[in-house]
């Protein structure tokens, strides 16, 4: 063992090539001159805040390095990352054309062709390969893998974080059966960065959240849904009489949910929660300048501004959120705890057994979790729910046919919505299967887990679950896997896929969807309407976006980003509350026409397809 101390680092960055500082080169000296490295950083130099930044760079470096060639020792393979941005550029250069006029489903070939490329080169193990390491920083693979299942696994990397790729059912059943919710957790690298859009940890509370979404509760929601949608019914239909043909309904919808989520968890219109609505649209704006680079260390740094401007943004919905939870305490103290999402949170707080478990500062972080997972997910569902129909006529004229026989001229009551079969197999079935609202999941082990006898992860592993992947997989499902066809739902609930975890659109385990009966209600009462309504078609001056993922990040700077970038960019780095710089944005020019159903008129609304 060698101790490396400042000199050693100084000695090297002598020695180095170029008089730039190139990292990779010194480590690449300070590899080669010392087999096993321990880091000993001698304390003069950290009074040297550049200096100090300098070496921890290193020490990064070194590490990333060291675990790069032991991943690849114990059989981890996957493309070669370069320091610090891992696999991201890479990503960034591949040539992805979304030009084309055609609308394809296939949107995991053509957004995710380095995955698939990745996948071809290094994610067939048809052989078992064990090893395990540690490393002094952080335990990140003390692992024994067998890789014999079905081979979807390699690894690559975000910055210098590696993360296991999986889009295997086999391997996620074993995990969800062998690992209790504890023992997963978000990767703490994207922790770390969304902190100012969902403090510290993610929806700790389940226990406590989970009662808002019981039959009573639910049931009462209707009449709000009801009324929220009809409220923008009756504005489209307005602006079709008085001659506007075009629409945003993505922002349609999109308001709409965030009015139904505010009045149904929070208790407040959506004019009150509107400023929360845009503090966290610019939050989003915002962040994804600084966490576009996440895992890159000291990514942040890369846009300081942008990083203090967050940092604003972050505590300014606090602070919104903080006066929400005061209106509500006074209320609670005049006419008792109510049955919403915060009555519940604030009840826990005040009055329960639970007084100590969960302070403001928890409860406005669950507030700022369920505002953006409560809306933006289930407006995406809708909004690709009307693209979908809008090029099915068929199935348009089928769904408005069911809510005929099923809810007729009566209003629309909670019971009747199990009758709306059809719908189901459309909405939470087939437009979830090919467009997730949730693309990938990501995890990291909390402690190690013992998935099998031959599979343990160690604690602090990375895992990013393509969801869009397995959902496309012809494999796992049959050629016709990239074609909506709802009835595949018919009479199985996996639509017939050959593996019961194939179809994951509310993720899996301990951590699943806990609004997933709220969005039920919503997209049926919501489709319901809306069918009953209008029927729509694509426009002709429909344009098919272009997604420049690939190619540039440059944000118009007038633009506001919206559920459909936020999904873009999910698709690239997670589930990030962020959005895509350029991109999807340009599909703002895209349409569809709607027809008022009594009187025939253009309507379009902006879409982008694939
Ligand atoms: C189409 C609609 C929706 C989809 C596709 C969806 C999907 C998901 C998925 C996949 C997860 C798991 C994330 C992970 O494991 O990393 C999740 C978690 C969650 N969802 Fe949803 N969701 C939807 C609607 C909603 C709604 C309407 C709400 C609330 C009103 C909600 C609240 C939550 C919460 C609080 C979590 C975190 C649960 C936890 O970590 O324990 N979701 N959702």
């Amino acid at each position: 063992m060698v101790k490396l101390s400042s000199s050693d680092i100084f000695e090297a960055i002598q020695r180095r090539p170029s008089s730039s500082i190139n990292t990779p080169s010194i480590l690449f000296l300070l590899l080669t001159t010392h087999k096993n490295i321990s880091l000993h950083i001698t304390t003069h130099v950290k009074k040297d805040r550049e200096m100090e930044i300098i070496v921890r760079f290193f020490i990064i470096a070194i590490v990333m390095v060291l675990l790069y060639r032991k991943l690849k020792k114990n059989g981890l393979d996957g493309p070669s990352p370069s320091f610090p941005f891992g696999n991201i550029s890479e990503r960034k250069k591949e040539n992805i054309n979304l030009k084309s006029s055609s609308i394809s489903h296939d949107i995991h070939s053509t957004l995710f062709p380095f995955f698939a490329r990745w996948h071809n080169s290094f994610g067939t193990y048809s052989h078992t390969l064990m090893g395990s390491f540690d490393n002094h920083l952080r335990t990140l693979f003390h692992v024994q893998i067998f890789f014999s299942i079905n081979g979807k696994m390699f690894v690559y990397w975000l910055g210098t974080e590696p993360f296991l790729y999986m889009a295997d059912p086999g391997l996620l059943k074993k995990l969800s059966t062998e690992v209790t919710a504890k023992n997963w957790g978000k990767p703490a690298v994207f922790r770390r960065d969304r902190a100012a859009m969902f403090g510290d940890d993610w929806a700790r509370h389940r226990h406590v959240i989970t009662p808002a979404f019981n039959p009573t509760n639910l049931k009462a929601m209707v009449s709000l849904m009801v009324e929220t949608t009809t409220k923008m019914l009756d504005n489209w239909t307005t602006l079709v009489d008085s001659g506007t043909q075009e629409f945003d309904v993505e922002r349609e919808i999109t308001a709409t949910a965030g009015e139904i989520i505010a009045k149904t968890s929070f208790g407040i219109s959506y004019q009150s929660g509107r400023l929360v609505f845009e503090k966290l649209r610019a939050l989003q704006t915002t962040l994804f300048k600084t966490i576009r680079f996440v895992g890159v260390p000291f990514g942040k740094m890369m846009h300081p501004k942008k990083a203090v401007e967050a940092r604003k943004l972050g505590q300014g919905i606090n602070q919104l959120f903080l006066s929400l939870i005061d209106e509500r305490r006074k209320m609670i103290r005049g006419s008792g705890p109510q049955n919403d999402l915060l009555g519940l949170l604030l009840k826990r707080t005040e009055h329960g057994r639970f007084t100590k478990s969960l302070t403001t500062k928890e409860v406005v972080d669950e507030c700022k979790t369920f505002f953006f997972e409560g809306h933006e997910t289930t407006a995406l569902a809708i909004t690709w729910t009307m693209l979908l129909l809008a090029t099915h006529q068929d199935w348009q004229d089928q769904l408005r046919e069911e809510i005929r026989e099923v809810v007729g001229d009566k209003e629309i009551d909670v019971n009747m919505l199990s009758g709306l079969k059809k719908m189901g197999w459309v909405m939470m079935n087939e437009v979830l299967r090919l467009y997730p609202s949730a693309p990938n999941e990501q995890r990291q082990a909390k402690a190690d887990i013992q998935v099998s006898h031959d599979l343990s992860i160690a604690s602090g592993t990375n895992m990013w679950i393509d969801i869009v992947g397995m959902h496309h997989d012809p494999a796992l499902w049959d050629d016709d896997v990239n074609e909506f066809k709802p009835e595949r739902f018919k009479d199985n609930i996996h639509g017939g896929c050959k593996h019961e975890m194939g179809y994951l659109p509310f993720g899996f385990g301990g951590r699943m969807c806990i609004g997933r009966n709220l969005t039920f209600l919503e997209y049926k009462i919501v489709l319901t309407l809306i069918l009953s309504r209008f029927s729509f078609t694509i426009s002709p001056t429909f344009c098919p976006f272009y997604c420049p993922i690939s190619e540039t990040f440059r944000w118009p700077a007038s633009s506001t980003p919206t559920p459909l970038d936020t999904w873009a960019l999910q698709l690239l780095l997670g589930r990030l509350p962020i959005t895509l710089e350029d991109s999807i944005v340009s599909s703002r020019s895209a349409f569809i026409s709607m027809e008022k159903r009594s009187q025939i008129k253009r309507m379009p609304a902006h879409f982008f397809i694939l």
